[in-house]
C-alpha cells in the first residue's frame, strides 16, 4: 500500500474492517494528533495522564449508570415538552413542520440541564450586577458555532506554513467563540461555586459541573483539575452531546418517510407494546426491538461522525503487512464501512430487519458498526446519546402520523464533513393520534 502524502503529514485512510481491527485493538501504538491550537478540549487531548483521568471521571462519575438513571426525569420532561410543543405549534392543523429546530431544542435542553443544571434557551442570563451574560439567541448561536467549528478541517493544521494566513477564517471564528463561551462558562462556574459555598455541609451535587468542581477540590487527583479544566470539560460535554442526537433522529424520520412499510411496522409494534393510552418511556425500550433496529440502521447509513477522531501512530508499525511509519495519521472511515457491499446485503437499502435477531450492536465491539467509535477513545456519552435518540424517536412515531408535504420529493443529500447532517432540513406534516389530553398535559 502506497501511503499518501497528505499535506505536511503522512496519512492513511482505513475503510475496511480488517485494517480497522488492527488499529483499534493495538491501542498502545496509536495516539491522537494535536487539535487546533485555541481549542482546549478533551476530544483532542493526546493520550496521557490528563486524558486518562478525564476518561475515568466520565466512566465512574459523569456517565455512570446510576447518574444517567438519576437524570431520567430530565429526559422525560424534555421529550414531553417536545411533543406538547409540536402539538401546539402546528401538528394537527395540517401545517408543515420543520423538525430540526424542535429536535435540537430537546437535546440542548437535556444536555444543559444535566451538565449545568438549567436551560439557557428560555431567558437571558444575567450576572449579580444585572449585566447580560448571554441571551437565548446568542446561546443558540454559540452552540451552533461550537458544533460547526468542532467539525471543520482547518488547512493550517495540515499545512503549518499556511497557518498564519487562516485562509478559511476558522481560527478567527474560534477565537471569537472561545472568548464568548469563556465569559459564559466563567459565570456558570461562579454560580456553582457560590452555591457550594453557601450550602456548606448540606451541599448536594445536582449536575455535572458540581461533580467537576468536586474533582477540582480533590487534592488526591493525579493531575490537578483547575478552573480552566472544569470549563474545557463542560464545553466538551455540551459540544459532544447536543447536535448528535438531533441529527440522528432527523435522519431516522427521513428514512421512514421514504419507507411507509417500515414506518407502519414501527407503529404496529408501539401500539402492541405501549398501547394508545400513554407515552413511551425508557423502560419500554427493551420491549421495542423494531424501533431499536431502526435506530441501528439509521446509524449504519448516517453515522453522525463519518470518520472517527484521527489516530496518530506512535511508533513504526505494520498493519496486515503494510508498513505504517511513526507519525502517520490514521483516519477510520465509519461511513464507508457501513455501506461496504462485502459486509452488508443491499447496503444502500434502509432495512431495519437486518438487525432483528442479530448480535450486532453499536457499543464498539462490532467493527462493522461504529457510530460511537471504539477502543479507548470511544464516545463516553454513547449510552446517554442512545437513550435520547431512542425515546425521542419512539414517542414521535407513537404520537403522530407522518407524511411529506404535498408534492415534495424528499432529498437525502447530506453535508459531508466531519459530521453528516441533512443538507436540507426535514419538513413534514404530522397528525396527532393519541387522546388529546396526553398532548395538553405534556
Ligand atoms: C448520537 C449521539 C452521539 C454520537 C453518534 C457520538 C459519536 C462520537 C464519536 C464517533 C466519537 C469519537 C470516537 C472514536 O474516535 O473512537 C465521540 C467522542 C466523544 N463524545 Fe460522543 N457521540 C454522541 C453523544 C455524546 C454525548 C451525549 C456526549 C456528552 C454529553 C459525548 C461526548 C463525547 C466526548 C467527550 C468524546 C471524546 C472522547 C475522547 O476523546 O476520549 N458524545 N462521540
Amino acid at each position: 500500500m502506497e501511503l499518501p502524502q497528505l499535506a505536511s503529514f503522512l496519512g492513511v485512510v482505513l475503510a475496511t474492517v480488517l485494517f480497522l481491527k488492527a488499529v483499534l485493538r493495538r491501542r498502545r501504538q496509536y495516539n491522537l494528533p494535536p487539535g487546533p491550537k485555541p481549542w482546549p478540549i478533551i476530544t483532542w487531548s493526546p493520550y496521557g495522564a490528563y486524558w486518562r483521568q478525564a476518561r475515568k471521571m466520565c466512566l465512574t462519575e459523569l456517565f455512570s449508570a446510576k447518574r444517567l438513571e438519576s437524570y431520567e426525569y430530565i429526559r422525560r420532561e424534555e421529550v414531553l415538552a417536545l411533543l406538547g410543543d409540536l402539538y401546539r405549534g402546528g401538528a394537527g392543523a395540517g401545517r408543515v413542520v420543520v423538525l430540526k429546530d424542535y429536535l435540537s431544542t430537546v437535546s440542548l435542553n437535556v444536555i444543559t440541564r444535566m451538565v449545568m443544571g438549567k436551560k439557557y434557551l428560555e431567558k437571558e442570563v444575567r450576572d449579580e450586577a444585572g449585566a447580560v451574560i448571554t441571551t437565548p439567541e446568542e446561546f443558540k448561536w454559540m452552540i451552533d458555532e461550537l458544533f460547526l467549528l468542532n467539525g471543520v478541517l482547518n488547512i493550517g493544521d495540515s499545512i503549518p506554513w499556511l497557518d498564519w494566513m487562516d485562509l478559511q477564517g476558522y481560527i478567527k471564528r474560534m477565537k471569537k467563540l472561545s472568548k464568548m463561551f469563556d465569559r459564559f462558562l466563567e459565570h456558570v462556574v461562579d454560580e456553582h461555586s457560590e452555591r457550594r459555598g453557601h450550602e456548606g455541609e448540606s451541599f448536594v451535587v445536582k449536575d455535572m459541573v458540581d461533580v467537576l468542581l468536586q474533582f477540582a477540590s480533590d487534592p488526591g487527583l493525579e493531575v490537578k483539575l483547575n478552573r480552566e479544566g472544569v470549563k474545557a470539560f463542560t464545553q466538551d460535554l455540551i459540544a459532544g452531546g447536543t447536535e448528535s442526537s438531533a441529527v440522528t433522529v432527523e435522519w431516522a424520520l427521513s428514512e421512514l418517510l421514504k419507507k411507509p412499510e417500515v414506518l407502519a411496522k414501527a407503529t404496529e409494534e408501539l401500539d402492541r407494546v405501549v398501547g394508545r393510552g400513554r407515552w413511551v418511556t425508557e423502560k419500554d425500550m427493551p420491549s421495542l426491538p423494531y424501533v431499536d433496529a431502526i435506530v441501528k440502521e439509521t446509524m449504519r447509513l448516517h453515522p453522525v461522525a463519518p470518520m472517527l477522531v484521527p489516530r496518530l501512530s506512535r511508533e513504526d508499525t505494520s498493519i496486515n503487512g503494510y508498513d505504517i511509519p511513526a507519525g502517520t495519521r490514521v483516519l477510520v472511515m465509519v461511513w464507508s464501512i457501513g455501506r461496504d457491499p462485502e459486509l452488508w446485503e443491499a447496503p444502500e437499502e434502509f432495512m431495519p430487519e437486518r438487525f432483528l435477531g442479530s448480535r450486532l450492536d453499536v457499543k464498539g465491539q462490532d467493527y462493522e458498526l461504529l457510530p460511537f467509535g471504539s477502543g479507548r477513545r470511544m464516545c463516553p456519552g454513547y449510552s446517554l446519546g442512545l437513550k435520547v435518540i431512542q425515546v425521542s424517536l419512539a414517542n414521535l412515531l407513537h404520537g403522530f402520523t407522518w407524511r411529506l408535504p404535498d408534492g415534495v420529493e424528499l432529498s437525502m443529500e447530506e453535508i459531508f464533513g466531519l459530521s453528516t447532517p441533512r443538507k436540507f432540513p426535514l419538513e413534514a406534516v404530522m397528525e396527532p393520534k393519541l387522546p388529546a389530553h396526553l398532548y395538553v398535559e405534556a
